[in-house]
């Protein structure tokens, strides 16, 4: 099969207007798809809300007890929900899912190293024949970002980290696309100019932006998460726009490319 993993992000969520575009192109993109989604700017406003600051390190959010009920919350209800509702409207048979249903992806609370992120997963494993039936049922699998570790303890998981994992569980027996969309154009070199766009990355590229903090905060797990299933066999990986998902799913120019060994670009 042809499979489409394409991860959405909070900015485009937390914008109602935005979400109902990114859908409408969600829709129409050709073949097997999956969507991940994040949420992490509403997890933090309601969150906020409720008196309880959100804190992140690299991107990914350091989890305690009450920051999981709210996440699992927002992501698995709230978000999940709404966008599996708007998919149905636009006759795209969507089924939402945690880690935890169906155990498609069991994770592990990820090891205290430098930092404790508490209840923070790491993914283990993926039920790739189950995702594979219900993605041949003609179901389009909509997965919020939390997981669980078999145990009966829920962790929240990185968005990206969720794309890419399904990404290369699939990548071992059929073709797989993976497409970050967020708010931007794409990796910047100022991150407030859209005009700055880096059209092409390896990671000789991504290791000079990365010490020179132009690449920072949520780029981090993206830009990590996309060389990894690039390594680990998914044939291409975007990062783009939101509304430039249908350009990018015919290959026309637009957002960053992933490139997979460190010389491709000289
Ligand atoms: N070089 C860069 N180019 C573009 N965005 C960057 C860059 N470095 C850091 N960022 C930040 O990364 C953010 C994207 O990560 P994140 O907030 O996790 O995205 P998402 O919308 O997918 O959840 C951007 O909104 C931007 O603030
Ligand atoms: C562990 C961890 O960081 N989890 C993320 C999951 C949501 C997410 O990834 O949302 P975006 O794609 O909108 O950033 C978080 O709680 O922010």
């Amino acid at each position: 099969m042809n499979i489409s993993i394409v991860k959405i992000g909070g900015n485009v969520i937390d914008n109602p207007e935005k979400l109902e575009d990114f859908l409408l192109l969600f829709a129409r993109l050709e073949g097997k798809k999956i969507l991940v989604h994040g949420g992490g700017v509403m997890a933090s406003k309601i969150g906020e809300s409720m008196g309880i600051q959100a804190n992140m390190v690299d991107g990914r959010r350091i989890t305690d007890e009450p920051t999981l009920d709210i996440v699992t919350m927002v992501y698995a209800g709230l978000i999940n929900k709404k966008i599996v509702a708007k998919l149905q409207r636009l006759e795209q048979n969507a089924m939402g899912f945690t880690g935890a249903d169906g155990n498609l992806i069991r994770s592990a609370k990820r090891p205290v190293a430098k930092i404790d992120y508490g209840f923070v997963g790491d993914v283990k494993e993926i039920d790739t024949e189950l995702l594979e039936g219900i993605i041949s049922q003609g179901i389009i699998p909509v997965f919020s970002p939390i997981t669980h570790d078999r145990k009966g303890n829920l962790l929240n998981t990185n968005a990206d980290t969720i794309a890419s994992e399904l990404a290369t569980s699939l990548a071992h027996k059929h073709t797989v696309k993976l497409y970050f969309c967020f708010n931007k154009a794409g990796v910047l070199i100022d991150e407030n100019n859209e005009d700055s766009l880096v059209p092409k990355i390896n990671e000789d590229i991504y290791d000079e932006l990365k010490r020179d903090n132009v690449i920072h905060s949520g780029m981090i797990p993206k830009l990590d998460n996309a060389f990894s299933a690039l390594q680990r066999g998914v044939s291409n990986v975007w990062i783009g726009k939101a509304e430039n998902l249908i350009l990018a799913s015919k290959g026309m120019k637009s957002g960053t490319n992933i490139e997979r060994h460190r010389y491709d670009l000289y």
